[in-house]
């Protein structure tokens, strides 16, 4: 873990909480930088997507030219709710194109109005005590490929997946004040 360069994507959504998120996760050892443009996330072993609104995210992405350099950019990346339906290989939305990073079917805004934001302890592969997510309009992976692992699932879908060295989750774990998952994540870059 030590040294390592983190990336937040800083177009829209909730960066300053994963960048905090990261900062601590290092514990000091590394670096974490706002990205805003392909300059930015070149030299970044990992790059992290926020949860926020995906279409717009997806929108600002496109205008900032950030798609090609996130399609090729060779180290983790840690996707969360709006991000992990950025990087799906397919959506349940024609308004933009996923990047089709991670080989998983997602489905935005799974849990629908009434029950819009919630907060569940889920159990984790790999963490040994369950895991306190908060949920806020939150995605669901419908289906998973081959080559994805999946850490956890709950009765509407698969919320949390690794592939390689990339992480997407439905909920905000930079929001639960526990780093397992980023500690887990940076571990496997
Ligand atoms: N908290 C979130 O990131 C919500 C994601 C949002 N519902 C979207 O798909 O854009």
């Amino acid at each position: 873990m030590a040294g390592k360069k983190v990336g937040v994507l800083a177009v829209q959504g909730d960066v300053s909480e994963h960048v905090r998120a990261f900062v601590d996760a290092l514990g000091g050892e590394g670096e974490v930088v706002e990205v805003r443009s392909a300059a930015d996330l070149a030299g970044c072993d990992a790059f992290a997507i926020p949860g926020g609104e995906s279409t717009t995210i997806a929108r600002l992405i496109g205008e900032n030219g950030l798609r090609e350099a996130i399609r090729s950019f060779t180290g983790g990346i840690f996707a969360t709710c709006a991000g992990m339906v950025i990087v799906a290989a397919t959506i349940n939305d024609t308004r933009f194109a996923p990047l089709g990073i991670v080989d998983i079917t997602v489905e935005r805004n799974a849990f629908g109005r009434q029950k819009d934001s919630f907060e569940a302890d889920l159990e984790v592969l790999g963490l040994e005590d369950p895991f306190h997510a908060v949920f806020i309009r939150a995605p669901v992976a419908a289906a998973a490929g081959p080559g994805v692992e999946v850490l956890s699932r709950i009765p509407q879908g698969i919320v949390a997946v690794r592939q390689g060295k990339h992480m997407a989750l439905s909920f905000h774990p930079e929001l639960s004040g526990d780093l397992r998952l980023h500690r887990m994540f940076l571990a496997g870059l």
